[in-house]
């Protein structure tokens, strides 16, 4: 049995990939395998996209020793991580020339549309290190990353505002800011949100208060920019320092989600204490919904608990949270999934 057991350890998985019997035989441990092994195939993509291994093998294909010379790597080592991105189906063998798969040109090669290689530098260099404590947070449900360096805080926000640049636009064109004057965003990142939204509603003003260094990047960015005049970045930590008073739309977006319920009540109570009598609070996040959370979030409870104690809330729960913290909870505003915007009011 043992020898049985051995010899079918390592057999590729089944397919298709979900099925865990061949033909309704016993089970084998090849999906088991898989998943064990996954860090390992994240790890060599991190580093072949750190390589740019994607960005060398160009329109022609290349071979394991072409990329070893663009790459300035061993040639053996080229040629280990092309054997598995082959088999993850990133690189496409071509006799002994290796091709990019469509979708590693288009997001990995750093000449389509859209580059992902922002969020591969989150995952590897900020993400991948904090799951290494995963079961302690998974225990006690505390958040296990450490204080960021600078490059990791940069690869943090490049990210985020690569995640949540969708939403941004979807939230901006759903949401009627035409009764609102003033807007305070917390946490409010790169601006992501409130740049389309200054943009659509000329008649905004708006600030956003971030943690010191990030306020800073903002107030940079924008500081030559149309939006100078109209947008103010705050530094300040908004669980202990004063926060701006006199805004009529508060925007917390993709924050809820990174504290536990007891923080989350002292944040809504202290912008309750902020916000003007006619004024609003809107909570952008990926909100769980039904049972099982939606497929695009199924990463988020386990993401948001290793960063700092948070999960992927349920509505409702939000909803109590409002209630205790002197809001009144308005509805749930729609946004393509797992996305939506919860509407409060002051009580
Ligand atoms: C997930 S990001 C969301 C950024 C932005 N709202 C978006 O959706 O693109 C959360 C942000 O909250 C900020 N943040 C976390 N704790 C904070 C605190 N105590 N005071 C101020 N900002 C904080 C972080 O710096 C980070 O930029």
């Amino acid at each position: 049995m043992a020898d049985e057991l051995a010899q079918r350890m390592f057999a590729p998985p089944v397919e298709p990939a979900g099925e865990t019997t061949v033909d309704g035989g016993p089970p084998t441990p090849a999906r088991i395998i898989e998943l064990f092994a996954g860090f390992m195939v994240s790890k060599t993509l991190f580093a072949a996209i750190e390589f740019g291994v994607f960005a060398a093998v160009g329109p022609d294909g290349a071979t394991p020793a072409e990329i070893g010379e663009r790459c300035s790597i061993p040639e053996r080592s080229a040629r280990a991580i092309a054997d598995l991105m082959v088999d993850a189906g990133l690189l496409v063998r071509d006799g002994e020339r290796l091709r990019n798969a469509p979708d590693a040109e288009a997001f990995l090669a750093g000449r389509g549309p859209f580059d992902m290689r922002p969020l591969a530098r989150y995952w590897d260099t900020v993400s991948y290190p904090t799951w290494v404590n995963a079961a302690t947070a998974f225990r006690t449900r505390r958040g296990v990353r450490g204080d960021l360096d600078e490059g990791q805080a940069e690869a943090y926000e490049s990210a985020v505002a690569l995640v949540t640049a969708e939403t941004a636009a979807d939230f901006a064109r759903e949401y009627d800011f035409g009764p609102h004057r003033r807007v305070l965003d917390v946490g409010g990142g790169l601006a992501t949100f409130l740049k389309p939204i200054l943009e659509r509603y000329a008649h905004l003003t708006a600030t956003l208060v971030e943690l010191p260094d990030v306020a800073a990047v903002v107030a940079q960015q924008t500081a030559a920019g149309p939006l100078a005049a109209r947008l103010e970045a705050v530094g300040a930590d908004f669980f202990a320092d004063p926060l701006p008073t006199g805004h009529d739309a508060i925007l917390v977006a993709n924050v809820v989600h990174l504290f536990n319920p007891e923080r989350i009540v002292q944040l809504l109570r202290r912008l309750r204490d902020v916000v003007t009598p006619d004024g609003r609070l809107m909570l952008v996040d990926w909100w769980r919904t039904d049972a099982a959370p939606h497929p695009s979030a199924r990463f988020g409870a386990g993401e948001f608990l290793m960063i700092s104690g948070g999960d992927l809330y349920q509505v409702d729960d939000v909803a109590q949270w409002l209630g205790a913290a002197g809001w009144r909870f308005v509805g749930l505003q729609p946004l393509p999934p797992p996305s939506g915007v919860i509407v409060a009011e002051p009580a």
